[in-house]
C-alpha cells in the first residue's frame, strides 16, 4: 500500500485480502503500525512522526524491516499473497521493499496508492476510524482529530506520489477519490489483474445488501436437496412477508436478483422492485444425488456420503459441483454486488453460504455450515473495516434444512498415493427432516461418538452452528490437518 494517512488503505488492504482468500488465493495483511504499537507501547502524539525525530525514525525503520522480514517468512511457508499495510510514501521506503522483496526474494511487487484530494473523505475517515484507533485510546476526540491532521501534515512534507516517468518499471495502480479514476501501469500476471480489475469495481457508498433463501419449497418439506420445486403454502407465506418487509424498509432504488429456479422467482412475485434472474444463482448441483433425501444418499451412496462429510468444501457431487465450484461461479455476482447499491438477493442455502463467506469473512472450514435459516433475512451494511451482519427471522414457521457438521470424521493415513483415506462411518443413521413442523438440528443425525482422533495425533472437535442474532460469528471452526 502507498498513500498518506486517513487515504483507505487499510479498508482497501482488508477488503482486497477478503476477496481474495475467498476466491482461494492465500493473502494476510501485514500493517506495520501494529508492529510499531507493539514497539512503542505508550500513546505517542503527532511528534513521533516527525521526519527530524531520530530515535522515532530509528524505531519505524526498524517495524518496517521486522514487518517486511515476517512478510517473505509467511510468503516462503506458503503463502501466496501479502498485503504490505504502511504509508511507503517515499521513494526509498519503496525502494527497500522492491529490493527486500523482488531483487532479493523474486517475489512480485505491486504497488496500491490511494491518493485523495477530497477534504471531506479525509474528514471522514478520520472521524470514523483514526480517532478510535489504539493511539489515541483515553485521548478526548477533538484533541484526537487535531494530532492525526498534524501527523499527516509531518508525512505530507516528504510524500513521494508515484509517477509514471520515476516508477515506470513499478507494477502499480493509483486510485484517486476512492475510485473516481486511476492509473494502471504495467500489470504482471494473473493474481496482478485480479487485483486491478477487483479495485476498479468496489465502491464506498452506504448500501445494503439482503441475502435471503426462497421460501420454504414442497422439496424442503420432503427433506430432498435440489430440483427445481414449487414454495409450499408456508413458502408462499413467506414469500408476502418477504414482499411487505421490503415495502416497509423503504429502500431507494433496490434491486432484487433470483436464481432461474422456480422457488426463487416464486419468492418474489409480490417485491415491487425491479428483478434479474441469474443463473450463476442456482443452487449447488447435487449431480447423481439430485431429488433425494441425505438418508437416501447415505444408503445408496455411503462412500460419497462419507467423502462429502469429510471434507464437504472440496467435495463435488458426481456429474454435479462442490462449494469451491460455487464460489468460482458466484465471482461474477460477487464483482457486480459490488458495483451495485441496495441489492436483495434471492437464492438457496449453499449460495447463501457462500456469499455469506465472503462478506463476513469466513473460511472454507466454516463456509459449508454456515447456518442460513428459511425464511430469514440476512442483512449485511457496511461498517469502519467490515460488515454489519443481522438475521431477521420473518416469523413464518419453516422446516430446517440445517445438517451440522458430522460428529464422526476419522481419516487415517492412506497406504495408496493419492487417494484419500478415509474412515467416516457411511453406516451413521440419517432421518429425513420431518415434513410437519420447525425441525431443530438434533432430528437429522444420530451418531456415536464425539471427537475422533487423527492418526497425527490432533483431533477434530466437532461443533454443531449455532446462530447468535446479530452475526454469524459463532460458526463450527474445527480444524482437520
Ligand atoms: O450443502 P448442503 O448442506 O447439503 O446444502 C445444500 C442443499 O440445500 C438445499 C436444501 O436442502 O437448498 P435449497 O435452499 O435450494 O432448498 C438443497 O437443495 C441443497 O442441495
Amino acid at each position: 500500500m502507498v498513500g498518506l494517512p486517513a487515504r483507505g488503505k487499510t479498508y482497501i488492504a482488508k477488503k482486497l485480502t477478503r476477496y481474495l482468500n475467498w476466491i482461494g488465493i492465500n493473502t494476510r495483511v501485514f500493517n506495520v503500525g501494529e508492529y510499531r504499537r507493539r514497539a512503542t507501547l505508550q500513546y505517542r502524539t503527532h511528534d513521533f512522526f516527525r521526519a527530524d525525530n531520530k530515535e522515532a525514525m530509528e524505531i519505524r525503520e526498524k517495524c518496517a524491516r521486522d514487518a517486511l522480514e515476517d512478510v517473505c517468512e509467511w510468503l516462503d511457508g506458503g503463502g501466496e499473497v501479502a498485503v504490505f499495510d504502511a504509508t511507503n510514501t517515499t521513494r526509498s521506503r519503496r525502494q527497500l521493499i522492491y529490493e527486500f522483496l523482488t531483487v532479493n526474494h523474486s517475489y512480485k511487487t505491486f504497488f496500491v496508492e490511494s491518493v485523495c484530494t477530497d477534504a471531506r473523505i479525509i474528514e471522514a475517515n478520520i472521524k470514523e476510524v483514526k480517532v478510535t484507533s489504539p493511539d489515541y485510546t483515553g485521548v478526548n476526540k477533538d484533541d484526537a482529530v487535531r494530532d492525526f491532521k498534524i501527523r499527516i501534515q509531518h508525512y505530507a512534507e516528504f510524500y513521494e506520489p508515484l509517477d509514471e516517468e520515476h516508477d515506470k518499471d513499478y507494477s502499480f495502480i493509483r486510485i484517486y477519490n476512492q475510485g473516481e479514476k486511476f492509473l494502471v501501469n504495467r500489470v504482471q500476471g494473473h493474481v496482478q489483474s485480479r487485483v486491478v480489475y477487483y479495485l476498479m469495481n468496489i465502491h464506498v457508498l452506504p448500501r445494503t445488501i439482503y441475502v435471503v433463501r426462497h421460501g420454504e419449497s414442497d422439496m424442503n418439506r420432503m427433506g430432498r436437496i435440489g430440483g427445481d420445486g414449487d414454495l409450499s403454502k408456508r413458502g408462499d407465506q413467506f414469500a408476502s412477508a418477504l414482499a411487505k418487509y421490503v415495502a416497509d424498509e423503504k429502500l431507494e432504488n433496490l434491486r432484487v436478483w433470483t436464481s432461474l429456479l422456480k422457488r426463487t422467482i416464486q419468492t418474489t412475485v409480490g417485491i415491487d422492485a425491479p428483478k434479474e434472474h441469474w443463473k450463476a444463482l442456482n443452487e449447488i448441483d447435487a449431480g447423481v444425488c439430485e431429488g433425494m433425501t441425505y438418508a437416501e444418499i447415505q444408503s445408496k451412496f455411503p462412500e460419497e456420503f462419507a467423502l462429502r462429510d469429510a471434507d464437504k468444501y472440496h467435495y463435488r457431487y458426481p456429474g454435479g459441483e462442490s462449494y469451491q465450484d460455487l464460489v468460482a461461479r458466484l465471482e461474477p455476482v460477487i464483482m457486480e454486488l459490488e458495483r451495485q447499491e441496495n441489492v436483495m438477493v434471492v437464492c438457496h442455502q449453499a449460495v447463501a453460504r457462500c456469499l455469506l463467506a465472503y462478506f463476513a469473512d469466513k473460511d472454507h472450514v466454516e463456509l459449508p455450515y454456515l447456518n442460513v435459516p428459511l425464511h430469514t433475512v440476512v442483512k449485511l451494511t457496511p461498517v469502519a473495516y467490515g460488515c454489519l451482519v443481522e438475521y431477521i427471522s420473518l416469523h413464518v414457521e419453516c422446516v430446517d434444512t440445517f445438517r451440522p457438521r458430522p460428529q464422526v470424521a476419522k481419516r487415517k493415513r492412506s497406504s495408496k498415493p493419492g487417494r484419500r483415506a478415509l474412515m467416516v462411518d457411511p453406516h451413521t443413521v440419517y432421518s429425513s427432516v420431518p415434513a410437519d413442523g420447525l425441525s431443530n438440528g438434533d432430528s437429522e443425525r444420530h451418531s456415536s461418538s464425539p471427537v475422533e482422533s487423527l492418526t497425527n495425533g490432533s483431533a477434530v472437535a466437532s461443533c454443531n452452528g449455532d446462530m447468535d442474532g446479530l452475526t454469524i460469528g459463532a460458526m463450527c471452526s474445527g480444524v482437520v490437518n
